[in-house]
């Protein structure tokens, strides 16, 4: 068997908001070219891991390690969300979209591209109006935006406004603009919440797309069981902040823990689920 290639290593984790232990002791791995998958019931602390990998929180304890195609390595828990985006390559989307509205779907795409357009122009009007090396760039942005705007199935609306598409197509456009920063690691805080299901194929399919085209290693935070189970390879389920099961989808979905964190039954009822769950299955554990 292939051994996996971790790009993501969360050790010991620990993020503590005065007496309340959001993220207890959590460890796992993500591996590189995975789609992985942090579900768990609400409240389990998935968004407070993400805003740890994503440097938007400092955590209590513990460390997060991301290692680069090329070897490089980053500990993100040092690191600011500016430098953990810029440097590790690591994009993230939020909850709540967070696109200019008031931009068209084609801007969204370019303005993302910015800090590297600035640094091609060597941060002077100069540069903006004659540097070759911005000319190249300018005409790449394009380009790679070109590409995700035909990816994420957007391109008939790129010069609508981004505030007037649809909610899918918003997420889809959200993620677009996040591939167009050419990260390694692409972090997806609930990607298909209030889809509807037609609006969930796309997005499975843009993501499916990601991890076969780009190699890119994506992370995401799921609710909904029936999506994780369709997109990931990897599934990671956390309770009060604790893991309590990781594998591969099937063997999380059979998993009584699993079962009996999301139908909320209590700790002595468990047994009973794992009897029922077991009968179902014909026992074949
Ligand atoms: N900034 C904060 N200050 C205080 N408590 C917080 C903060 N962020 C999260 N929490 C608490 O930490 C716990 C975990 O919350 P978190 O949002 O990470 O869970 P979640 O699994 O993402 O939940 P949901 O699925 O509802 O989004 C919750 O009890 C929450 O109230």
């Amino acid at each position: 068997m292939m051994t996996k290639d971790p790009i993501l290593k969360v050790d010991h984790l620990s993020m503590r908001f005065g007496g309340l232990m959001a993220i207890n002791d959590l460890s796992f791995e993500a591996y590189r070219g995975d789609i992985t998958a942090l579900i768990g019931p609400n409240g389990a602390g998935k968004t407070t891991v993400f805003n740890c990998i994503t440097g938007f929180y400092k955590p209590t304890m513990g460390m997060i390690t991301m290692r680069q195609k090329a070897g490089k390595e980053f500990l993100l828990e040092r690191m600011s969300d500016f430098e953990v985006n810029r440097d590790a390559k690591v994009a993230r989307t939020f909850q709540n979209i967070r696109l200019f509205s008031g931009l068209t779907v084609l801007e969204n795409l370019l303005v993302a591209q910015h800090n590297k357009l600035m640094m091609a122009s060597g941060y002077t009007v100069l540069g903006l109006l004659g540097f070759p090396t911005y000319k190249k760039a300018a005409a790449q942005s394009i380009e790679q935006a070109k590409y995700w705007l035909d990816k994420a199935n957007l391109t008939d609306r790129a010069d609508d406004p981004a505030g007037d598409l649809p909610y899918g197509a918003q997420r889809r456009l959200e993620i677009a603009r996040a591939m167009c920063t050419g990260p390694e690691f692409l972090c997806l805080d609930e990607p298909a919440a209030g889809l509807n299901p037609r609006e969930s194929l796309a997005l499975n399919e843009l993501l499916r797309g990601i991890r076969s085209d780009t190699g890119t290693s994506i992370l995401l935070i799921e609710h909904d069981m029936s999506v994780v189970m369709e997109i990931s390879d990897h599934v990671v389920v956390l309770e009060y902040g604790q893991k309590i099961s990781d594998g591969n989808p099937d063997h999380v979905k059979n998993d009584p823990k699993v079962i009996a964190a999301y139908l909320g039954v209590e700790d002595d009822e468990v047994e009973d689920v794992i009897a029922e769950v077991e009968g179902e299955t014909g026992g074949a554990h």
